[in-house]
């Protein structure tokens, strides 16, 4: 039987990784996952590889444009074969990625084994109307595609849903919360309409200077050292002009286990990673990032010889702690 490969879109911090991380706890398929980040440290495959039945991640840069579509055949011919070790794919695309050109992708793959399975677009319903005014584009991708799943409804915009399912013209609207949704409704054996037509009529028009990602950039950061808590908690309160999206790992001083921070506009989540390396690893995905500045920032925070740090500093970090 065919596998179907199901596309996973929606833009920076929607909650594409949190979705995923749900159907690999809940569903009884076999789940292979194709993780695409924008940033050169691929976080959501750290974040995702420990769960999954088979992971392969694609390189630095949008699904869309920057990765040949042989190599995404390759990953495909890895992970769909007849007797293979998945029943089902998923692509997590990059949250700046275009969503019609990756399911182009999909449908050129030579590979005989797999059908497109449908593109699912997870919309942040706490940030949607301020990222919609500056990405006008995100209308037409609710419109691209087979379902979409209003996530953080926890937090949810007053008239956010109304909104989402007035401008997505009848692709179905799902509110959830930490992508919460039964797997049924995604990996659904039934046979979609072919989507060639509507969705590559769309790619068609678009010039790349109009994709999402078109001005964006990522700045990676590591370091060995420990981080003083407090002078990062500084960094996470002032953010830096143009910074959307921080995740990755850090490892401050006086902590017992790494921990999972996570940035989307002004919102902080900071999670216990007791299976992280023991020191920081972020990216930072914005538009006009300076990426010395942020460098320098960073850092600034890592402690030095001279510095004191008092446990109670890393109050000032565990305080975004609230899973
Ligand atoms: N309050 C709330 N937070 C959520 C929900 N879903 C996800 N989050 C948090 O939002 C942050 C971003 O979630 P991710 O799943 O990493 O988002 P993403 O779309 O994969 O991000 P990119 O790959 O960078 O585009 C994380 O800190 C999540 O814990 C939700 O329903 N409610």
């Amino acid at each position: 039987m065919d596998i179907p490969v199901l596309v996973v879109a929606g833009f920076l911090g929607a909650g594409k990784t949190t979705l995923l991380n749900h159907l690999l706890h809940t569903s009884d398929l076999r789940v292979g996952v194709i993780v695409n980040d924008f940033g050169k440290v691929n976080i959501d495959a750290l974040t995702v590889a420990a769960q999954v039945d088979s992971l392969v991640s694609l390189g630095n840069g949008c699904l869309c444009c920057a990765v040949d579509p042989e190599d995404l055949d390759e990953m495909l011919q890895r992970l769909a074969r007849p007797d293979g070790p998945v029943d089902v794919i998923v692509i997590e695309a990059s949250g700046l990625a275009e969503p019609p050109a990756m399911v182009k992708m999909v449908l050129a793959s030579a590979n005989p084994h797999i059908r497109y399975g449908g593109l699912v677009e997870v919309v942040d319903a706490a940030e949607f109307t301020e990222t919609r005014q500056t990405h006008p584009r995100l209308d037409l991708h609710l419109r691209q595609a087979d379902l979409i799943l209003l996530n953080k409804a926890d937090r949810a915009e007053p008239g956010v849903l109304d909104l989402v399912r007035e401008l997505a013209e009848g692709t179905p609207v799902v509110p959830t919360e930490y992508g919460r949704v039964d797997p049924a409704l995604l990996f659904d054996p039934v046979d979609r309409p072919d989507p060639v037509e509507r969705q590559l009529s769309f790619e068609d028009l678009v010039e790349h200077e109009q994709h999402l990602h078109a001005g964006y950039a990522s700045v990676e950061f590591g370091h060995e050292t420990p981080l003083h808590p407090r002078r990062f908690a500084r960094f996470l309160t002032e953010r830096p002009a143009g910074l959307y999206r921080m995740k990755g790992f850090a490892w401050f001083e006086g902590a017992d286990e790494p921990l999972g921070v996570q940035t989307v506009g002004s919102s902080v989540w900071v999670t216990p990673a007791p299976d992280a390396a023991r020191r920081t690893e972020l990216v930072m995905i914005g538009a006009g990032l300076d990426a010395r500045a942020i460098t320098a920032q960073l850092d600034d925070a890592v402690v030095t010889a001279d510095d004191t740090v008092d446990p109670l500093d890393l109050l000032s970090i565990t305080r975004y702690q609230s899973r």
